[in-house]
């Protein structure tokens, strides 16, 4: 086990969002996530990264304290909030890893970009380049919070690829949060509800 929640909750204010959460998920594994929108399941894993407190509730993690990484990386739908807006995306990256060229070229990730700020690529682009900036090889859990749901099908593909790639070799786990059951159904081998109906 890389990482467990015991009897996990989380409330905005008095709203209780999600309540008795009991996860794991182990070195390697690939986990579906899904729930209605608006069932948590964002909340739920900013608290596992960590830039969330559960209102209740322990997350027991096994992950090496790596000083200035976190070894759970999340992204999202919306990579370009993710990143900062006033640095050139070779900064951003540079803070991260240098990964290979080969690894660039996979995601289709051109050299050129690294000079630009955020809001001089698209959308895509960005996304790209957060995978990129994800897969550092110290990186043991990769949550993927919907990051494939604005972009074409191969574009999609070429990037799942990548990732199920990568994650091979550096033994990541991955959590997959999406609405696309065709995806989730291909890649993991479980999926988990969020949605308390689900509940036994
Ligand atoms: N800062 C906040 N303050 C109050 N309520 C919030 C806040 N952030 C999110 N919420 C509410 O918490 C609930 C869960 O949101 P969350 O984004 O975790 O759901 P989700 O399952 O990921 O949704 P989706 O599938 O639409 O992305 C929603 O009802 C949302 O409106």
């Amino acid at each position: 086990m890389i990482l467990k929640t015991e009897d996990l909750a989380f409330h905005y204010g008095k709203k209780e969002i999600f309540s008795n959460v009991h996860f794991q998920i182990e070195s390697g594994e690939i986990v579906g996530l899904t729930a209605p929108s608006g069932f948590g399941k964002t909340t739920f894993v900013r608290c596992l990264a960590g830039f969330e407190t559960p209102t209740k509730g322990k997350i027991i993690s096994n992950l090496p304290k790596t000083r200035g990484f976190n070894p759970i990386q999340l992204i999202f739908q919306h990579p370009e909030r993710a990143v900062d807006p006033n640095w050139k995306l070779g900064k951003t990256l540079r803070e991260s890893w240098e990964p290979s060229a080969e690894l660039k070229e996979e995601l289709g990730i051109k050299e050129e970009w690294l000079q630009r700020y955020p809001n001089e690529l698209s959308g895509g682009e960005i996304q790209r380049f957060s995978v990129l900036r994800a897969l550092n090889p110290q990186t043991k859990l990769l949550i993927a919070d919907e990051i494939t749901t604005m972009l074409d099908a191969i574009t999609t593909a070429q990037i799942w690829h990548t990732i199920l790639k990568q994650a091979k070799i550096n033994q990541m786990a991955i959590l997959v949060i999406s609405h696309e059951t065709k995806l989730l159904n291909s890649i993991c081998s479980r999926i988990e509800s969020l949605d308390k109906r689900n509940y036994s």
